[in-house]
């Protein structure tokens, strides 16, 4: 069963079209990286992945269910556009933030020893644990993003859907951020990243989608370093791939 399928969507707000008969799948254990150009709908896409936005036409499902009426939301991490930047005040601690992604299997109720164990253990993974009293908005936006993902590992969650999740994150913490990713993603997480930075896709993700209005390529990050899909999705001449793909497999072997 896909984690994701999508098939024959089409979607517009206004009379534009944003996206135009998609078929696109993400598959267990799948590190999917989604990029295309500003406004090509890799955003309205994702949300309707997630089932947070339903198509005009065609179908989305989530775990072989219809996204809209997936009700096991525990089962996905989602860290939407814009969650590093977050400048209001969060009055929530960090180990309050994750305890709360322990809710769901607590079934809501109180949490007994082997929640707890999860919480931790889900705060020591993304290294976070030194940091468990401090409120969310004292942290840096690195710092915050780990702490996201700690709350979806305290959940179990089966698959990790991220918007541009390093935007005005250092890029010391980027590359951490992404080796995070990596190492999950080797445990078994699917991941579907939407991310600016083609070298930071064809380097971490195991597989490509690029599109803008409909899917340019779907395939593996070599093939598409070599595909005219770029040229396509972008337009001709726009430089886009900055790093060497090939330098820097993480040992991921879907
Ligand atoms: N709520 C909305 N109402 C109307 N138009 C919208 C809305 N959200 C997005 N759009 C438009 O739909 C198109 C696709 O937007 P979307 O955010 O999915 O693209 P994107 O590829 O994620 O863009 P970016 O890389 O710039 O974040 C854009 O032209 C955008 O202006």
């Amino acid at each position: 069963m896909s984690v994701v399928e999508l098939e024959d969507v089409t979607f517009s707000y206004t009379e534009v079209p944003v996206l135009e008969g998609v078929d696109l799948s993400i598959e267990e254990g799948e590190f999917l990286g989604l990029v295309g150009p500003n406004g090509s709908g890799k955003s309205t896409l994702l949300r309707i992945a997630l089932g947070l936005e339903s198509p005009d036409s065609g179908t989305a499902e989530l775990f072989g269910e219809p996204a809209e009426a997936f009700d096991d939301g525990h089962r996905i991490g989602y860290v939407a556009q814009g969650t590093t930047s977050l400048d209001q005040s969060i009055p929530v601690t960090v180990s309050e933030a994750v305890t709360m992604g322990r809710f769901p299997h607590a079934g809501y109720g109180r949490l007994d020893a082997d929640d707890r164990d999860a919480v931790e253990d889900a705060m020591e993974t993304v290294g976070v644990s030194d940091l468990a009293s401090r409120k969310l908005d004292e942290l840096s936006g690195g710092q915050r993003q780990r702490v996201f993902i700690a709350r979806a590992l305290a959940c179990e969650a089966d698959l990790l859907a991220l918007d541009e999740p390093t935007v005005g994150v250092d890029a010391e913490s980027r590359d951490a951020f992404y080796d995070l990713l990596a190492e999950l993603n080797d445990r078994g997480i699917a991941i579907v990243l939407i991310e600016h930075d083609i070298g930071t896709v064809t380097e971490y993700a195991t597989t490509v989608a690029c599109i803008n209005q409909r899917v340019h390529y779907h395939g593996d990050p070599e093939g598409f370093a070599e595909s005219d899909a770029l040229a396509d999705a972008y337009g001709a001449g726009q430089r886009v791939l900055e790093h060497d793909h090939s330098a820097h497999d993480h040992g991921g072997d879907q």
